[in-house]
């Protein structure tokens, strides 16, 4: 199972400029969350700072008993191995073959026969449905596919924390679809503690168990979906819904219209009077379930009666339907 990161108090500056401040949030062990915001809010320097490559000026990052931020560089280098990282564009290598880019943190970090790492990278590229593909050159397959090799080689360490950088930029919609089935379908094999930086409201809405939302310098909000997609806090509903009119602004606008354009899918679903909660994506038919998804729904429920009354049945009614649709069948 996955490892909750738990970050108190966390800011991070570059010289005079700050990029965020006194960020705190705990990613529930085995669940997927989605950190949202626009461009340069420091979503990058946020995943960043939880694995110890760039240091915050106060605060800490606790992993497994480790504080990322303030622990010595050699506590900090071991606990990094619990992670896996997809970066935005696979970081592949261009002259190796996909099979020797994703058995390179073998390689580089376990002692591993060759044997034992062939069947593990095999393994892995048959999970994101790479499999038959271990010869050919990054540069000869497409970009969805160079994303897949890049989560292939994310996992081959077993990671219990896997944080993911805009892992749908430059994929169409219907690629991006699939990514984030493949996503959850990981989450479900393995039951790691996920990150996913986005702009995609799309996922935001139907892929994590959480949202949070990086908003001028500050963490705005974190919290389950179902409680953010029914939040009538003006940045959290303006950012959610794609409004042009709100406190985000001019400074924004451009990723605020991007936004807009991206939420039409989902603003169209939502009725005049009162929220629907798109349903969440399940795992592919022959997946194990979630294990997380009974702990998030119990952590939903101790939170329900707070709830104004509106978000309360929309979270009923989106239970409701909950063995309705949100499954993806098949691959690309
Ligand atoms: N090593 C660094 N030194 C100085 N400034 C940096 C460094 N890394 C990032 N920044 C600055 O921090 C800010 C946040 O950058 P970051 O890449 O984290 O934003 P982001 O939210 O991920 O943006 P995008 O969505 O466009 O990828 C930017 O203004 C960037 O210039």
């Amino acid at each position: 199972m996955g490892i909750e990161v738990v970050v108190e108090g966390l800011t991070k500056a570059f010289g005079p400029q700050t990029i965020w401040r006194d960020v705190t949030l705990t990613l529930p062990a085995g669940e997927v969350s989605v950190m949202l915001g626009p461009s340069g809010t420091g979503k990058t320097v946020f995943l960043k700072s939880l694995i110890g490559l760039l240091k915050p000026e106060t605060g800490r990052v606790m992993i497994d008993g480790v504080d990322m931020v303030n622990d010595p560089d050699r506590k900090v280098y071991e606990a990094r191995k619990l992670f896996g990282l997809m970066f935005q564009d696979g970081a592949l290598f261009g002259s190796l073959s996909l099979f020797d880019n994703i058995a390179f943190p073998l390689r580089e970090h376990t002692r591993k026969k060759e044997k034992e790492i062939r069947r593990i990278v095999l393994e892995r590229m048959e999970m994101v449905g790479l499999g038959g593909q271990e010869h050919k050159l990054p540069g000869q397959i497409s970009g969805g596919m160079r994303k897949r090799a890049g989560l292939a080689r994310a996992l081959v360490l077993d990671p219990k924390i896997i944080l993911c950088d805009e892992p749908d930029s430059g994929l169409d919609p219907v690629r991006t679809a699939y990514l984030s089935q493949l996503l959850i379908d990981v989450n479900a094999r393995i039951d790691a503690t996920m990150l996913i930086v986005t702009h995609n409201i799309e996922i935001a809405a139907t892929v994590p168990d959480n949202i949070g939302m990086l908003f001028r310098r500050d963490l705005v909000a974190f919290g389950p979906r179902e409680v953010l997609l029914t939040s009538e806090e003006p940045v959290v509903a303006q950012f959610l819904h794609g409004n042009r009119h709100g406190p985000i602004g001019m400074s924004e606008e451009k990723d605020a219209a991007t936004l807009a354009a991206e939420a039409a899918d989902v603003r169209n679903r939502v009725p005049k009077r009162g929220f629907e909660i798109p349903p969440q994506l399940r795992p592919t038919e022959g997946m194990p379930p979630r294990a997380a998804e009974r702990r998030h729904a119990e952590r939903v429920d101790g939170m329900l009666p707070k709830l104004p009354y509106a978000a309360q049945q929309a979270i009923w009614a989106n239970r409701n339907h909950h063995d309705g649709g949100g499954r993806v069948h098949g691959g690309s």
